[in-house]
């Protein structure tokens, strides 16, 4: 049996990208996903939108739902202080499996926690099992369709305060029309739209930045 494409990508990454160096893995990863072959990232565009905001906010605590190879877990943890937290959610093991890899070649394993399994099932365990309060930043990166749910569980779980923001990624290519609508319209959000580009294509895309009014 063959590889799988995350296996390639991080057969690519202990290959090329320097141990311990997050960076070197970002652009190892982003290389290969753009030469090679393509690969659901974030890439190199939108991930520069993505860092903007990671420095603007400067989380304390933040959750990732959607880690796939772990490129933005990589990314982001890179951006953290050493006492900050990113908690990353991946349904599928395989997937996770690779993430963990990866996240440790890139040495930033400190500041990241990787948990498998459901989001909708983890989101309410939040606070018992890993003693969160609440996100201040919250990058939705995972199935389109569970985008709108998920805002709605961290709400109803409290687990977003005053001033929270949540980032979302995909949301015209492949596009999360509810969960736009809600943030969009709903008076408790102020939204913004970072236009950009699918990851590695001209094809257009974009980061919708919400932040929660309580
Ligand atoms: O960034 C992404 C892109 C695509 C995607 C796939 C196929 C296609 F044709 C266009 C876009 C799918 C994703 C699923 N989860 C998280 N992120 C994703
Ligand atoms: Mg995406």
């Amino acid at each position: 049996t063959g590889s799988t494409r995350p296996e390639r990508i991080l057969a690519a990454v202990q290959r090329k990208a320097t141990k311990g160096d997050a960076r070197s893995v970002v652009n190892t990863i982003d290389q290969y996903c753009r030469y090679q072959e393509w690969a659901m990232n974030v890439g190199d565009e939108k991930g520069a939108i993505l860092d903007s905001i990671v420095c603007e906010v400067k989380p304390s605590v933040m959750l990732e739902l959607g880690t796939y190879c772990g490129y933005s877990t990589v990314r982001i943890a890179s951006m953290l202080p050493p006492n900050a937290r990113l908690l990353t959610l991946e349904f599928n093991p395989a997937y996770a499996a690779v993430a963990r890899q990866v996240i440790a070649w890139a040495g930033v394993e400190d500041k990241v926690v990787l948990i498998e399994g459901p989001s909708g099932d983890w989101i309410p365990k939040m606070k018992e099992e890993f003693g969160v309060t609440s996100f201040d930043l919250v990058f939705l990166d995972h199935w389109k369709d569970r985008y709108l749910p998920d805002t709605k569980l961290m709400e109803e779980c409290g687990l977003l305060r005053t001033g929270s923001i949540l980032l979302a990624d995909n949301v015209i290519c492949p596009g999360t029309p509810e969960y736009l609508e809600y943030v969009r319209g709903s008076p408790r959000y102020e939204s913004k739209y970072f236009r950009s580009h699918l990851e590695y294509t001209r094809v257009e895309d974009g980061l919708e930045k919400s932040v929660f009014l309580g």
